[in-house]
């Protein structure tokens, strides 16, 4: 289940409104989601996974409204890393790790191959040496890691992440970035770095004020499009843009 059609899709609360009257991302494509800051990225994102309700419009996954879909079916087709997380209780970073294997269980309890699975990703996401710490006494970006490893481990035709690379060091930034970009999953991610993003995703949705402003394939991005998006000078410098700030 991987295709997403949205259609007429209405959402405000308070001052902010979004509006997207259609879109359709197919199985495979990666996807990101650009714009300034409050331009209604997370909102999309949790209009789309079903945690915000839109007033008005539909989501659907291969045809199916998002509402028929159980939250088991749910957590089969889409997986999301949300923009901040945090856990209640002490858990260990295998056992979070583990916790993204919950929606697939064949039985009542873990087996071999969810752990074997989860160690799998322990070691991609540079994290097998923290196995056994608490979660919670783990750095910023090492946190950002064992969640993003919890949500790779749900093995979803489609990954929602918000963004993905925020408090991550640049070579677990790029080591992120290559490996979303090879999965043969949907992958659908905020992101601010613009030239990092050219280099991983092949679509780029840019939004202003909660409006889908352009839909563009990395070919046709340009400083033209890029100045509209964020009010700044942009030039193409090398294989990307760099921005400018005018004095005031
Ligand atoms: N929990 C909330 N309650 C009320 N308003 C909110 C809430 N979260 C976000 N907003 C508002 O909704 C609008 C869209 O916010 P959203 O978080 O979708 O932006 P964004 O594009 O993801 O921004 P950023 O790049 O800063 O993460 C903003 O005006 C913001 O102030």
């Amino acid at each position: 289940m991987a295709r997403i059609d949205i259609r007429d899709l209405r959402f405000s609360r308070d001052q902010f409104q979004l509006s997207l009257p259609q879109l359709r991302i197919h199985q495979g494509e990666k996807v990101a989601l650009m714009g300034e800051n409050g331009c209604g990225k997370s909102t999309l994102i949790a209009l789309m996974t079903g945690l915000l309700q839109p007033a008005t419009g539909q989501i659907q996954y291969d045809g199916q409204p998002l509402e028929a879909l159980d939250y088991g079916e749910r957590a089969r087709c889409f997986s999301l890393l949300p923009q901040f997380s945090t856990l209640a209780f002490p858990f260990t970073v295998l056992e979070v790790v583990q916790m993204g294997r919950f929606a697939k269980l064949q039985s009542s309890d873990y087996q071999q191959a969810d752990l074997d699975a989860s160690r799998q990703l322990l070691t991609l996401m540079d994290i097998a040496h923290l196995e056994h710490k608490a979660f919670s006494e783990l750095s910023g970006g090492e946190q950002r890691r064992v969640m993003l490893a919890r949500v790779l481990n749900q093995q979803t035709p489609i990954v929602y992440l918000d963004e993905p690379n925020a408090s991550l060091d640049v070579r677990h930034t790029l080591d992120t970035f290559a490996h979303l970009y090879e999965l043969p999953a949907t992958v659908i991610t905020s992101v601010h770095d613009i030239n990092m993003a050219l280099r991983y995703f092949d679509r780029f949705l840019f939004f202003k004020n909660g409006q889908l402003l352009a839909d563009r394939q990395r070919s046709e991005l340009t400083p033209q499009l890029l100045n509209e998006v964020y009010d700044v000078s942009v030039v193409s410098s090398g294989d990307g843009f760099s921005f400018h700030r005018s004095c005031r």
